[in-house]
């Protein structure tokens, strides 16, 4: 259930009900090793180690910026079959683990509630809103769930550099579009004026924006080198700034979105647009926590859809328990053979 709905919950949801909502996806797990021995260019950015029992167990140095790529190279070509994947010298490297979450995170919003046409993720149109060099989000799900992506940008080299992943994988070149976001005067990129076209709709955006308002506050993780341009890294007034123009933007383009969804590097972020949009009256908002390790981002949704204002206090489907059901009733329908 997101915090929304906690709040409003009827008496019949009983007290046992969980206290946050997190999101986790059943499949984190990584094999270095196994994966290593499947893609060329992470074996040779692995170390070995041969172990007593003379099998070898490659390790991964996250403080290198080239293995942190090719991990991320193998995992994308392994696990969803995009092939090639490659982003420019220095440009932000995506840990696919949070990804991964955050698309799972958007297939329980539209279990509650998409627009018309789309059903059991059939028809499902995604924009992904500065989708970066990398262009992991279409990627991804494109790949798992087969639904269609729109991925913006604003620079010469993420847009290139997205357009040449795309095209490495043809299998997915009919789902993902990348659009130059960028305002055709020079002025400040917009981030859906101008860019969702006339009579054009989503049921969904994402973004994951620069969260920070310099590189200094950007800073660097001794233990991690995922890169990152200043551009990837930083905007004017930091996430939150970016997130209320992304609020704002939305305000004129209502109905052109099914859910407007955005990441959040800091929980006060998200804490702010949550309490700003329930001033606001804004009908339908869901917030979740994906977690990662010892890292946590958070996420939040807003809706202006009759549907999901009526589904508001609705829970989201638990993956873990779904998986849990289909488990028992393969098991049930094998043993009735
Ligand atoms: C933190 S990076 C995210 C890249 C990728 N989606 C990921 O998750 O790794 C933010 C991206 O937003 C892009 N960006 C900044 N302003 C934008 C705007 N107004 N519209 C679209 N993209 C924008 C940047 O160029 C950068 O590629």
């Amino acid at each position: 259930m997101d915090d929304v709905g906690r709040r409003r919950a009827s008496a019949s949801e009983g007290p046992r009900r969980k206290k946050r909502t997190r999101t986790r996806d059943s499949d984190a797990f990584v094999d270095f090793t196994e994966l290593a021995e499947r893609d060329a260019r992470l074996a040779s950015h692995a170390s070995w180690e041969t172990l007593e029992d003379g099998t070898r167990r490659a390790k991964i140095d996250f403080t290198s910026w080239e293995a942190t790529r090719a991990l991320t190279g193998a995992i994308l070509a392994v696990r969803h079959g995009a092939r090639g994947w490659d982003v420019p010298e220095g440009h932000l490297v995506p840990t696919t683990t949070n990804r991964r979450r955050y698309v799972e995170w958007i297939e329980r919003l539209l279990a509650v509630s998409a627009p018309e046409g789309v059903k059991g993720g059939e028809g499902v149109v995604g924009l992904d809103v500065g989708t970066g060099a990398s262009v992991i989000y279409p990627l991804i799900g494109a790949s798992t769930r087969g639904w269609r992506f729109v991925g913006t940008d604003v620079t010469d080299e993420a847009l290139r550099s997205a357009r040449e992943n795309v095209e490495r994988n043809p299998h997915l070149e009919a789902l993902i579009e990348i659009r130059d976001a960028r305002d055709e005067n020079g002025g400040r990129a917009n981030v859906f004026r101008g860019v969702v076209r006339e009579g054009e709709t989503f049921a969904f955006s994402m973004c994951n924006p620069p969260f920070f308002e310099s590189m200094e506050e950007a800073g660097k993780n001794p233990n991690t080198a995922c890169g990152g341009t200043e551009i990837e890294m930083v905007c004017e007034g930091g996430e939150e700034a970016f997130v209320k123009r992304m609020f704002n933007e939305s305000l004129e383009m209502k109905h052109a979105v099914h859910w407007f969804t955005t990441m959040c590097g800091k929980k006060s972020t998200m804490t702010k647009m949550r309490a700003l949009f329930h001033v606001l009256r804004v009908p339908a908002i869901r917030t979740t926590e994906l977690v990662h390790g010892k890292t946590s981002r958070w996420c939040i949704a807003w809706s202006w859809s009759k549907e999901a204002a009526a589904n508001a206090n609705v829970p989201l489907p638990d993956p873990e328990r779904l998986a849990k059901v289909a488990k028992f009733v393969r098991e049930q329908t094998a043993s009735t053979k």
